[in-house]
């Protein structure tokens, strides 16, 4: 069999960032994505929160002190940063960049914060995706059945909903994430798209004048 010339088109990775009100879906649709595409990595935040039972170091957070996170912060070792829920929480600058310079694409679930911040470095390489619950009763009854936040910690983020969702139209998309398939479908259908975008295509021009030089 003829060997396949290698594609002369190279892609600039992209940044593909999820957020929601807490308990929407966000970690479990980002999750079904890594399962489905083996062409994006998880960024794994730095947080001052406590460890919840069933959280792993380093594939879930990389729990960290007040004292580590301030240096982090102030020596530029974070991408981004913010106060969520009275907790510090950041991207590790390090782990993305490689990354991105491997070719490979990165997911993140964060805040609105951390999407703006993200927004004014990076605009062009970001894709954010805005995740909505069905519903507020429903929404609580993720938060509840989750099973590992107080009563407490659950009203907090019942009240801070609101806020959170009046960020949705400084998004590029919003899914109502009813069906969790559904939801990680429409995020793969999302990330094939703008893979194909012309700007993110690196020697197209070329590829295209070569076709045409031989026309
Ligand atoms: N479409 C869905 N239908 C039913 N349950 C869902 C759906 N999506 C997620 N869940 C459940 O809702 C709960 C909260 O989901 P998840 O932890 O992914 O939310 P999150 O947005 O990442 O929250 P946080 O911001 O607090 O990290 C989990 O128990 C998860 O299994
Ligand atoms: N700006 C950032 N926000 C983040 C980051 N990692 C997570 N988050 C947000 O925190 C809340 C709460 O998370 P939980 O794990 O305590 O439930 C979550 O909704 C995310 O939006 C981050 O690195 N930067």
């Amino acid at each position: 069999m003829a060997a396949t010339n290698p594609s002369p088109i190279h892609r600039r990775g992209l940044m593909l960032v999820l957020s929601s009100p807490s308990g929407a879906g966000k970690t479990t649709i980002a999750r079904g994505l890594l399962e489905r595409d083996a062409g994006i990595t998880m960024s794994v935040s730095v947080t001052t929160r406590q460890m919840r039972p069933g959280e792993v170091e380093g594939l879930d957070y990389y729990f960290i002190d007040q004292q580590r996170f301030d240096r982090m912060a102030e020596t530029g070792d974070l991408l981004e940063h913010a106060r969520v829920f009275g907790n510090c929480y950041g991207t590790p600058r390090v782990a993305v960049e490689d990354a991105l310079g491997a070719g490979r694409d990165v997911l993140f679930a964060i805040d609105w914060q951390g999407a703006q911040q993200l927004a004014q470095n990076a605009r062009d390489d970001l894709v954010s995706v805005f995740v909505l619950p069905p519903s507020v009763s429903e929404l609580e009854r993720r938060l509840r059945g989750r099973g590992q936040d107080s009563e407490e910690v659950i009203a907090n983020r019942m009240a801070k909903a609101s806020n959170e969702i009046s960020h949705w139209p400084e998004y590029d998309y919003v899914i109502v994430n009813s069906d969790v398939d559904e939801s990680i479908a429409a995020v793969e259908a999302i990330l094939h798209a703008e893979r194909l975008r012309r700007r993110r295509q690196i020697g197209l021009p070329e590829f295209v004048r070569s076709i045409q030089d031989t026309l």
